[in-house]
């Protein structure tokens, strides 16, 4: 596995190191708090450790806890929704929007965050079709995390037919987020050089919210040092009002001239140093064989470019690729649960004192039944081809309790076409009863009970 990257300027730094599959990490500190990157792209728990700086059996420990389950029945949800009881004395809050391309992964790392799947998540785009919010709640603090559908632009929404609320959505949670979490999809090579153009008019119109840069998907990156220019271009070289100047060396020989990082590099080791222009601190991520002939290098300063935050969208310089005022910089893979350990202390720790919003036990302002239509839809996606699954009504004909306490839900599938009819079937209707068995399985997981789901194919009339 390639070594990469460590960070970044400030002048107090104090050194912590690690040791990760066969890759040593060094890893700085910056006790100013000026500008940071967190590379939690390590598998292992030792990386993480030593980046949040807490013992092993501490990260263990935060990983193991449970949420409380989604109560499947909405009397008792409407209960727990009366918070005011459940105040601490001294609540902290602070609303969180997720916003990135669609398939970026923001329902997967909003999951994630929560440790319980109350989210659809696929591999087709606008998967999610409307806001929804999961609420994190530990000790004082409560974090609101709004997921939103992926940005789009109303003419795109309107040429495929799909509903306002994924144009409208993203929007509506900006204005009332506390902090923005843009997330980008690091695999994906057409799109991850510069900012969706939506999420950057976003980031523009509501400039005075803060803002922090997620790369994504790490785990799907190869050529782990390229996250050194990503973070460059999507940042326009400066974070939290620091500018980042990376110069990057190739270096086949000790006397073999420069070379750009910016184009993917075939070596499988590589060793990164970021220093800053003022103290020259240095950070050093290398692989065991960083001393060997063939490696890269990148040196990174950093000098003051003012205030990291201005007051008014207008004073903000406008850029097309980049946003040059994330305060910090997260690399990660959503889909492992350690990895986003490290935001979610991060988060929680950016809380702001103020009531809680929901009563400590509330996961979601979905109704269960919508966490149902949400999961059944997440598998039509994924098991049905192309424009199909957008096309598929969901009816709920049943939601009741059984005798045992299990959940028993009914639901219609309505498609338009006979073609579609079969489709959905399956062979010997094996596709239904696939769809049906992982629908829920993902329910009993979120509500915590044994769930009787049946699904029901009909034909439009
Ligand atoms: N390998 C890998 N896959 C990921 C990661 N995060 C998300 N995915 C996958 O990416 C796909 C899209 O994830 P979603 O969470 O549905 O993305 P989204 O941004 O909410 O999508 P929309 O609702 O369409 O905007 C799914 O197949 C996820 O399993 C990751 O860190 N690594």
């Amino acid at each position: 596995m390639a070594g990469l990257l460590g960070l970044v300027g400030g002048r107090a730094w104090s050194v912590l190191r690690g040791s990760v599959s066969g890759v040593s990490i060094h890893f700085l500190e910056n006790r100013a708090q000026q500008v940071r990157i967190f590379p939690v792209c390590f598998c292992g728990s030792s990386a993480l450790d030593h980046i949040l700086g807490i013992p092993k059996e501490e990260t263990k420990h935060l990983v193991g806890q449970h949420p409380p389950a989604v109560n499947a029945f909405p009397a008792e949800t409407d209960h727990l929704s009366c918070y005011q009881s459940d105040q601490p004395e001294n609540p902290k809050v602070l609303r969180v929007a997720i916003i990135g391309a669609p398939n970026a992964g923001k329902s997967t790392l909003s999951n994630q965050l929560l440790g319980r799947k109350v989210l659809p998540v696929s591999k087709k785009v606008h998967t999610t079709r409307c806001s929804a919010q999961a609420v994190i709640t530990k000790d004082n603090t409560q974090l609101v995390l709004l997921d939103t559908p992926g940005l789009i632009t109303l003419a795109k929404a309107k040429r495929h037919n799909l509903e306002k609320s994924l144009v409208q959505d993203p929007w509506r949670s900006m204005k009332s987020a506390d902090l923005v979490v843009v997330l980008v999809d690091v695999s994906d090579h057409y799109t991850r050089n510069q900012l969706h153009p939506q999420v950057h008019k976003c980031l523009s119109t509501f400039s005075q919210v803060p803002s922090i840069l997620v790369l994504n998907k790490v785990d799907l990156l190869k050529k782990k040092h390229l996250l050194l220019d990503l973070v460059t271009e999507l940042t326009e070289g400066v974070v939290n009002g620091k500018k980042l100047n990376v110069t990057s060396q190739s270096k086949v020989s000790s006397a073999t001239p420069t070379s750009s990082l910016s184009h993917e590099s075939t070596q499988d080791s590589v060793t990164s140093e970021v220093t800053t222009a003022k103290s020259g601190d240095l950070v050093e991520l290398s692989s065991p064989q960083a001393d060997s002939d063939s490696h890269a290098r990148s040196n990174s300063s950093m000098e003051d470019v003012g205030p990291a935050r201005e007051s008014t969208g207008k004073q903000r310089k406008i850029s097309k690729k980049g946003w040059p005022h994330f305060q910090d910089i997260f690399m990660l893979a959503a889909i492992n649960r350690e990895e986003v350990e490290t935001l979610k202390s991060y988060l929680l720790m950016q809380a702001k004192p103020g009531p809680w919003k929901f009563h400590s036990e509330v996961l979601t302002n979905q109704s269960p039944q919508e966490i149902c239509d949400n999961i059944i839809r997440e598998k039509l996606l994924e098991y049905l081809p192309e424009e199909v699954p957008y096309t598929v009504n969901q009816q709920t004909e049943i939601w009741e309790e059984g005798p045992s306490g299990e959940l028993i839900i009914m639901q219609n599938l309505v498609v338009q076409k006979g073609t579609h009819l079969k489709m959905l079937i399956g062979h010997h209707g094996q596709l239904v009863s696939r769809i049906a068995e992982e629908a829920g399985r993902d329910l009993m997981n979120a509500f915590l009970c044994d769930v009787h789901l049946k699904l029901r194919v009909k034909l439009k009339k």
